[in-house]
């Protein structure tokens, strides 16, 4: 059983932070959405050029420096010429799309379970907020089949064998980007003890849907938050709303679909991992009036009883204390954003 799922398992949540709206019958913004604090969403000060994050050519010679640097800097860089076809880009899109865009009553067949880690539903830092996000959700770990098989009793295997390949091409991106990270930060693939079993861990997929929102500057897509695993990869579709938060001046950042491009976040382990020189990148993913977003995001991390133990150049001190994976995972279920602080030395 994945890490995921098991902590899942233990942390249930209450039915009523399960169910996303039904937002094809919203044809106004229900009090339950509207965000207090909103009058800043869509007015991220900036989203193109030096001021956003970077975009980082695989193929470039000095790809490790550039990845070591946007992983200090930014904790988030987007990646091209990574090698994954934008056929299966698009093929996953038009995938996700198909099963968003089923009647509300069908998609309740696949909801999570309350202890539950797959299937449909809201976001799952939904409960740690008074007010709803203007977001479904679907999550994939190992084989979506029996989900699929209810929503589409004979027509699922195009859904399943699309995202069996999704999930085939970033698990080597992922890994590929990891021995890049560790290049990047002088460490030896032989002196992370929990190195070998990456290959064997069981990572998850989550399809994003943002539906058009009548009122936008009122709601928020997804709140913002660290993602917990050691990397993330997003594929989005081709409408603004991730934005990163960047300390000092800027703010809110807003991360333009490049086509072709994929999202790479660092997450809480790798911040761990580094020794807290890579940013965990802060995010959050705001609403649009004209367009139906989408995303598709793959974390990647070590299974549940791996160590972490912060890798140290000479002379440092550890920021964390040592942990296990499945022991941090929990720790950020019952506490979101002060998972970190509580596991600070
Ligand atoms: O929709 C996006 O671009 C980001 C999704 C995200 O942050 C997540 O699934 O954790
Ligand atoms: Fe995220």
């Amino acid at each position: 059983m994945s890490t995921l799922s098991e902590v899942y398992r233990d942390n249930p949540l209450h039915p009523q932070h399960i169910i996303p709206l039904d937002f094809e019958s919203a044809h106004t913004v229900p009090e339950s959405h509207i965000w207090p604090e909103t009058n800043d969403f869509q007015h991220s000060g900036w989203s193109n050029g030096e001021l956003s994050i970077p975009v980082i050519d695989l193929m470039d010679p000095n790809v490790v420096e550039h990845i070591g640097h946007a992983c200090e800097t930014w904790g988030m860089f987007q990646v091209i010429g990574h090698g994954v076809c934008l056929s299966l880009l698009e093929e996953v899109e038009a995938e996700a799309r198909r099963l968003f865009e089923l009647p509300a009553r069908q998609k309740m067949k696949a909801l999570r379970s309350p202890g539950g880690a797959t299937g449909y539903g809201t976001a799952r830092i939904t409960p740690f907020f008074s007010k709803n996000m203007w977001h479904e959700g679907f999550t994939i770990m190992g084989s979506c089949v029996d989900h699929a098989k209810e929503l589409w009793p004979r027509n699922y295997k195009r859904f399943c064998d699309t995202m069996v390949e999704y999930q085939k091409k970033m698990k080597a991106l992922a890994y590929q980007l990891w021995l890049l990270v560790l290049k990047s930060l002088d460490i030896q693939e032989k002196d992370v003890t929990w190195a070998a079993s990456l290959q064997h861990s069981e990572a998850a997929l989550q399809l994003n849907s943002y539906p058009c929102c009548p009122d936008p500057d009122r709601v928020l897509g997804l709140a913002p938050h660290t993602d917990t695993l050691l990397l993330t990869i997003v594929h989005q579709s081709d409408s603004n709303g991730l934005q990163v938060f960047k300390d000092g001046v800027l703010g809110w950042v807003s991360v333009s679909p490049i086509a072709g491009a994929l999202v790479v976040n660092v997450g809480d382990l790798l911040h761990i991992v580094s020794n807290a020189r890579f940013l965990t990148a802060y995010h959050r993913v705001v609403a649009n009036q004209a367009c139906h977003r989408v995303s598709i995001a793959y974390f990647y991390g070590p299974p549940a009883e791996s160590e972490l133990v912060p890798i140290l150049p000479k002379l440092q001190a550890p920021c964390y204390r040592s942990l296990t994976v499945k022991e941090y995972v929990s720790v950020k279920a019952k506490h979101l954003e002060k998972a970190l602080s509580l596991i600070r030395i």
